[in-house]
């Protein structure tokens, strides 16, 4: 139990009904969850209101309501508190709740539009090669130290995040890696975290579906810095149009990595294979055995924030060199006959278009790349065309397919996707909607060293068709098809 008043610590109130100093068993922003003495914070959602369900909890038991508009009728007994922003006020009491457990540790914000995972995942990973108790809050899991909790978001919940914050506390972590997603910065779900540095990785096309123009993505971006306090780092990609922007407003220390445009952090690509690339990182030598001009970037921003952090230079290089790949990031198997298929989340125009040159750029003969792609339903529909047209251009053979339909039409998704194909490239392409059967075909049609890349589900492990998750992993299916058809 912990007293109303305490939870409410920091939360922009404008009016009160009745006493805050009563005892609340927990915080709740769902109706379905409340019992006895909890806290509702009535949220107004996408779909519904929160404030729609206000009396369905206080008969569960509410002992509290927090709410943007005070209902006509207050029952005694209850508190009614009158808060700007339900969302701002849901972050905030989940941070009080657990006991404001960032500020227990080193928090780490990446955002970006594409390389978040791929990023905090390998900071983590090198913080725990370097002997350091650490957190992961990423889109494939949540881990505290070596525990691993599952997750359904990239950015999850405030209650979610300052819970497992909490328990990193008790397990003694030290620093903490998160991603943090351009809706979790909106749904203001990062409110009231104390970060000790924030990364911006790259800004392209994605989710115009939520944020509606460009302008407004970049500007919610931006918020994670311009709240950044003074004692933390900023790091930003001066080879992206908007890195500077994320730094016009934040109070914290700037820092910046670049290979093409002069930085605090440079890194020069020396030499690329399949297996590994060499980098120049300011003046040392760097081995990684992720490839790929996007991983060089992914490697500097690991590299320059480690060194932020105080890590020491040599020792970060040495580390760095022993990182693996992050699960569904060019994730690569060889076959017998030498075919390469790859499995890659590439899931936004920007991914697609760096896989598919990152390929095109080991290829040493005149092998295919054939290419099987598709775009999520209910997401945005306007890089269907956009991805449709990079897959076909940059590949020669591209079927298309379904990538979690969603509540939308896996045909409708793909005729989008179709419709972006230039005249010239119609012949390379294929459409069958059956991500299985798609994938079949793909290596019944590859050749002897051929290179298949399966792109935009990555590490997920499940089709999701109408609310509906049916197991699928593209990785062990491309796998087990080559194998059976004995290529
Ligand atoms: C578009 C979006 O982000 N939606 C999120 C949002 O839901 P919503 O606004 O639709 O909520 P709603 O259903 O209208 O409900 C409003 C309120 O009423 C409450 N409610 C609802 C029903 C009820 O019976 N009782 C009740 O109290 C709900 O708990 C909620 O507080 O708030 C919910 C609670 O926090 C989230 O679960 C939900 O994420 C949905 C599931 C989602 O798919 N989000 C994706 C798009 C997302 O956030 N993705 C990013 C990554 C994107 C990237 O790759 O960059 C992420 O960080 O994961
Ligand atoms: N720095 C980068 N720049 C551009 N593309 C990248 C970068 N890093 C990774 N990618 C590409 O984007 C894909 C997704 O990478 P990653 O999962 O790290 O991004 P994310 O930002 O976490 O995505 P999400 O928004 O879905 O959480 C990768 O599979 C790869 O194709
Ligand atoms: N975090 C992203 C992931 C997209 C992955 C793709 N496989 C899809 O399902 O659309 C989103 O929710 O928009
Ligand atoms: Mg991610």
């Amino acid at each position: 139990m912990m007293q109303l008043k305490d939870i409410l610590y920091g939360v922009r109130i404008t009016a009160v009904s009745g006493t805050t100093t009563c005892d609340i068993a927990s915080v709740q922003f769902d109706s379905r969850e409340v019992q006895k003495s909890d806290a509702f914070v009535a949220i107004k959602g996408t779909i519904t209101d929160g404030h729609k369900y206000i009396d369905a909890v206080v008969k569960a038991g509410a002992r509290a309501i927090i709410c943007e508009e005070l209902p006509a009728a207050m029952v005694d007994d209850v508190t009614y508190v009158q808060v700007e922003s339900g969302n701002q006020a849901l972050a905030l009491m989940a941070s009080n709740y657990y006991g404001t457990p960032s500020k227990n540790l080193k928090l780490v914000g990446v955002t970006g539009t594409n390389g978040k995972t791929t990023v905090s995942s390998l900071l983590y990973q090198l913080f725990k090669k370097a002997g350091y108790k650490v957190g992961l809050l990423s889109t494939i899991k949540i881990m505290v130290d070596d525990t691993e909790f599952p997750t359904k978001h990239t950015t999850p919940d405030a209650l979610v995040i300052n819970k497992h914050l909490k328990l990193m506390n008790d397990a003694g972590v030290e620093y903490c890696f998160m991603e943090v997603s351009s809706h979790g910065i909106h749904q203001k779900r990062t409110e009231g975290l104390a970060f000790a540095g924030a990364i911006f990785t790259n800004l392209s096309h994605d989710h115009l579906d939520y944020h509606k123009t460009f302008a407004e993505y970049r500007d919610t971006k931006k918020i994670l810095f311009d709240q950044l306090p003074k004692t933390a780092f900023a790091l930003t990609n001066l080879d992206d149009k908007n890195g500077l922007v994320m730094l016009q407003n934040t109070k914290a220390r700037k820092a910046t990595y670049a290979l093409k445009n002069y930085a605090d952090y440079r890194a020069q690509i020396l030499e690329n294979q399949f297996d590994g690339q060499l980098l120049k990182i300011n003046d040392n030598e760097l081995w990684s055995k992720l490839i790929g001009h996007f991983n060089a970037y992914n490697m500097l921003a690991i590299y320059a924030t480690a060194d932020l952090l105080g890590m020491d230079q040599l020792e970060t290089l040495r580390l760095i060199s022993e990182l693996e790949n992050v699960d569904g990031r060019f994730q690569y198997y060889i076959s017998k006959n030498r075919i390469t298929a790859i499995v890659d989340y590439a899931h936004t125009p920007d991914a697609l278009k760096n896989v598919l040159e990152t390929i095109n750029t080991l290829r040493t003969g005149n092998e295919n790349v054939i290419t099987v792609v598709g775009c999520g339903g209910d997401r945005d529909r306007s890089k269907r065309p956009v991805m449709g047209n990079i897959a076909t251009e940059m590949s020669n053979k591209v079927i298309f397919t379904s990538d979690n339909p969603r509540t939308e039409s896996p045909t409708e998704i793909i005729t989008e996707m179709e419709a972006g194909v230039e005249p010239q490239n119609v012949k390379k392409m294929l459409s069958i909607e059956n991500r299985e059967q798609a994938i079949k075909t793909a290596c019944q049609l590859a050749a002897d060293n051929d290179i298949i890349l399966v792109a935009g589900k990555g590490h997920e492990t499940y089709q999701e068709t109408n609310g509906v998750r049916v197991e699928f992993d593209d990785f062990k299916i491309v796998k087990e098809l080559l194998s059976s058809l004995d290529k």
